[in-house]
């Protein structure tokens, strides 16, 4: 379970001023469900993931990730979270089998448990062929695979990708969208971010949509289906960007 409320989050300095990138948002994602983030590029999908990930701190409100507060937390946070981003990347020396060697220790994990969870993803992301070449000589698709593994290699109860397709051929992709359903069916939590429409579509349950940090919408997918004006999902999503920034002016 994910429980945000209330998180603000303004960046001061760098030279343009202050940017007020997440402003006043609450939702909740529960077990077993798919709940997806989705705005344009900007606004504040990747800065609150961030916050619940641990890797930032918010101005204001809470977050709760599996009954743990991630200010005060982390750690214990960390333990029940997996986090993969779009733009992350594998030491181009290190093996897949060392990268989860080395990820599993992070996470506390060793021995007989490490070795066991190490050869169950080998086998769900068909790993194996090349699990002892070096990572630079990989495939975006067998990096993608890899990167995957390594986010769960401590079996995570809640699961947040952010922007996890950019990038991806089809394929791949479709590894991805595979692996979120597989964890819905495993009961965890996923939160995943995106600008595409057609992925929330696919996968989720529960969605909310930002822009300019604030949330213009926030409900099931099929409640988002059932009050379209739109014709298209891709045109009520338009709908739902300018109808705010008419809003606000
Ligand atoms: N370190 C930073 N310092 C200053 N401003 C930042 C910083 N990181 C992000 N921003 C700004 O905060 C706002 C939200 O950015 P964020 O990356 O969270 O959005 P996003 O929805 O993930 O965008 P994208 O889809 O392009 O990745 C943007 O206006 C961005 O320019």
């Amino acid at each position: 379970m994910i429980v945000v409320e209330d998180v603000h989050k303004t960046y001061r300095g760098g030279g343009n001023g202050e940017v007020a990138a997440v402003q006043g948002v609450s939702f909740r994602c529960e077990p077993g469900r798919v709940f997806a983030l989705l705005g344009p590029n900007g606004s504040g999908k990747t800065t609150l993931l961030r916050i619940i990930s641990t890797l930032m701190k918010a101005d204001f409100g809470t977050v709760e990730v599996a009954g743990q507060n991630v200010r005060e937390q982390g750690a214990e946070v960390r333990k029940h979270l997996g986090f993969l981003t779009g733009t992350a990347g594998l030491h181009e020396k290190l093996s897949p089998l060392e990268s989860l060697e080395f990820f599993g220790r992070l996470q506390g994990i060793k021995g007989k448990l490490l070795t066991e969870r190490i050869s169950a993803l080998t086998e769900q992301f068909e790993l194996g062929e090349f699990l002892k070449r070096p990572s630079g000589r990989l495939s975006m698709g067998q990096k993608q695979r890899v990167m995957i593994a390594r986010t769960l290699i401590h079996d995570p109860g809640v699961v947040v990708f952010d922007e996890a397709t950019t990038g991806l051929d089809v394929l791949a992709a479709k590894a991805l969208t595979d692996l979120i359903r597989h964890c819905r069916e495993e009961g965890k939590t996923v939160l995943f971010s995106t600008h595409i429409m057609g992925e929330v579509s696919m996968l989720a349950d529960d969605v909310t949509i930002f822009h300019h940090g604030k949330q213009v919408y926030l409900g099931t997918f099929e409640d988002l289906k059932s009050q379209q004006v739109e014709s298209t999902l891709e045109d009520e999503f338009v709908r739902l960007l300018t109808s705010e920034e008419v809003a606000d002016a």
